[in-house]
């Protein structure tokens, strides 16, 4: 499984602690940046080659990383095929996959300490969409939405 990560300046200290932590699991890892600190970098910019890329199937999963993880998680959520969901416990990390298939993690880098990310990190990639009739179901229901209201 592929995984993208990406940060902007305020998520870019805990991402890069996060992408030792990726490899050193033998996680196949793609870092989209941002790659040095820029303090006035935006949001939007540095999400975007991850969510595309989830977006396109170049990568299965994705975390992604801001002051807040509020910014890069309703920018990313522009994306088609995109379900992004800013987690801060374990419990959302693996049932919003099995239940909603959640394919990004946004997180606050100014809010939660790398151990904790770290937890969140190994739930979420654990996890697998669980293949029930209601879960199906809704899921065609969001797809649906997004037909409906993205043009
Ligand atoms: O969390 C964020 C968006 O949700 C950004 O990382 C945050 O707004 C950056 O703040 P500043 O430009 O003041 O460093």
């Amino acid at each position: 499984m592929k995984i993208g990560i990406a940060a902007d300046h305020a998520g870019l200290e805990q991402k890069q602690k996060l992408v030792s932590l990726l490899k050193e699991a033998q996680v196949e890892v793609v870092d989209f940046g941002a790659h040095e600190y820029i303090s006035d970098d935006d949001f939007p910019d540095v999400v975007s080659p991850l969510a595309k890329a989830i977006s396109i199937g170049e990568v299965s999963k994705g975390i992604a990383v801001c002051g807040s993880g509020v910014g890069v998680s309703i920018a990313a959520n522009k994306f088609p095929g995109v379900r992004a969901a800013l987690i801060s416990e374990t419990y959302s990390a693996h049932q919003g996959v099995e239940h909603d298939a959640m394919n990004l993690i946004c997180v606050g880098g100014r809010v939660l300490g790398v151990s904790l990310i770290w937890e969140i990190i190994q739930a979420f990639l654990a996890a697998s969409f669980q293949e029930e009739e209601r879960f199906v179901r809704r899921l065609l229901k969001v797809q649906e939405l997004e037909n409906r209201h993205f043009k």
